[in-house]
């Protein structure tokens, strides 16, 4: 069977993926070498973003300076980038998915198979839900899920690293590591779709943490210790709510290695680190800073603020509930250290 890859998202991650999707569908014979990418539309200079894609194979506002393959076409309708498809890759940020699952559902055929590359929970009135499961839920297909010390633009720059697919199917995960394996970009396969989905989520809440120990200039000692706390905050949660979650998911590149880079590297630390040392609120900051791409941190600190207050358990996360209200309380950064 001829497989045929759609891509949902075009931001900084969904570009830097392209150009390993639309290179290795050609290498082999199972797929089909034209790629959909989902662009959600807008102007740039007065052209139409889609236009300048496929007229520059670049995505001169979330990726600049990288060349997309030929092969991957922009498409501004959600629908039809997707109707052909027998592969979807979701990758917008969270905050989008909800609306994207309602425009897809009853649209896709029952022999798709999915996979969220989106690090971020759906809360809801009751507690939480995993991106996986929202698509399993919306759209009646399988879905894996890829996360890992994966910045988007040292991808796109083919530097090495590591990255994790979570899988429930053994033949989805080896399907999927056909489109992302290169020799630069090397991924492991592992049955823990909850752990990888669980690590992405949570990391980005600690990345902010390590922002904030940044701005405040207190050394390399600290921020270890930030990584330390978050990393056992993130698999005690994590198991809490999903006994079968892994330890050694905890050792992967979601674990781990995407902590450190991003409280190294990521917008979430450079976002932290700005507010301590401007004192502008985050929103604002996101905006100044980022020029359309989302932070994902804060927003999941509040999600998982409501959950632990809801379930009593603010006592037993002190560092994810610290970084909460200094996000939303105005609690001095300098909290950090001394309420954990
Ligand atoms: N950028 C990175 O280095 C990495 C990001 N990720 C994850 O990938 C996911 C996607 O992030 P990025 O590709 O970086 O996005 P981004 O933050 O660079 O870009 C924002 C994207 O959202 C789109 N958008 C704006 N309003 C929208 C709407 N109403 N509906 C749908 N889309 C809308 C924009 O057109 C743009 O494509 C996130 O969950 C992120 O955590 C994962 C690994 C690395
Ligand atoms: O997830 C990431 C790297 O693995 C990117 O993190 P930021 O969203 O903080 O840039």
């Amino acid at each position: 069977m001829v497989e045929k890859v759609a891509l949902i998202g075009s931001g900084n991650w969904g570009s830097s993926v392209a150009k390993l999707i639309g290179r290795n569908v050609q290498k082999f014979d199972h797929f089909d070498t034209e790629v959909k990418m989902w662009v959600y539309q807008e102007q740039i200079d007065g052209r139409n973003l889609t236009d300048i894609i496929n007229e520059q194979h670049e995505n001169v506002k979330y990726l600049p300076g990288i060349k997309l393959p030929e092969n991957v076409v922009a498409c501004p309708e959600l629908v039809e980038t997707c109707k052909d498809a027998t592969m979807l890759v979701f990758v917008v940020p969270h905050q989008f998915v909800s609306s994207v699952c309602k425009q897809l559902k009853g649209k896709i055929p029952p022999n798709c198979k999915a996979i969220s590359l989106i690090k971020g929970i759906e809360v809801q009135e009751d507690g939480f839900r995993l991106i996986t499961d929202m698509i399993q839920d919306a759209l009646g297909i399988r879905s894996c899920m890829l996360s890992g010390a994966n910045i988007a633009t040292e991808v796109a720059e083919e530097r090495f690293c590591e990255t994790t697919i979570g899988y429930r199917n053994r033949a989805d995960g080896e399907l999927f590591r056909d489109i992302f394996h290169t020799p630069q970009f090397r991924v492991n396969i592992i049955e823990d779709v909850v752990g990888v989905e669980m690590c992405g989520a949570l990391k980005n809440i600690i990345a902010i943490g390590g922002g904030l120990v940044d701005g405040l200039k207190l050394g390399a000692n600290t921020k270890a210790a930030i990584i330390r706390i978050g990393l056992y905050e993130m698999r005690k949660f994590s198991q809490m709510f999903y006994k079968d979650v892994k330890d050694e998911t905890f050792f992967e590149s979601c674990g781990i290695a995407d902590l450190v880079t991003t409280c190294a590297g990521g917008r979430n630390r450079r976002v932290a680190e700005a507010h301590v040392t401007t004192g502008k609120s985050f929103d604002q900051l996101e905006i100044e800073m980022l020029n359309g791409q989302k932070l994902q941190g804060t927003s999941t600190a509040k999600d998982m603020y409501n959950i632990l207050t809801k379930k009593g358990l603010c006592d037993e996360f002190p560092l994810m509930t610290t970084i909460y209200r200094i996000c939303y309380e105005d609690l001095p950064p300098i909290r950090i250290v001394e309420d954990i």
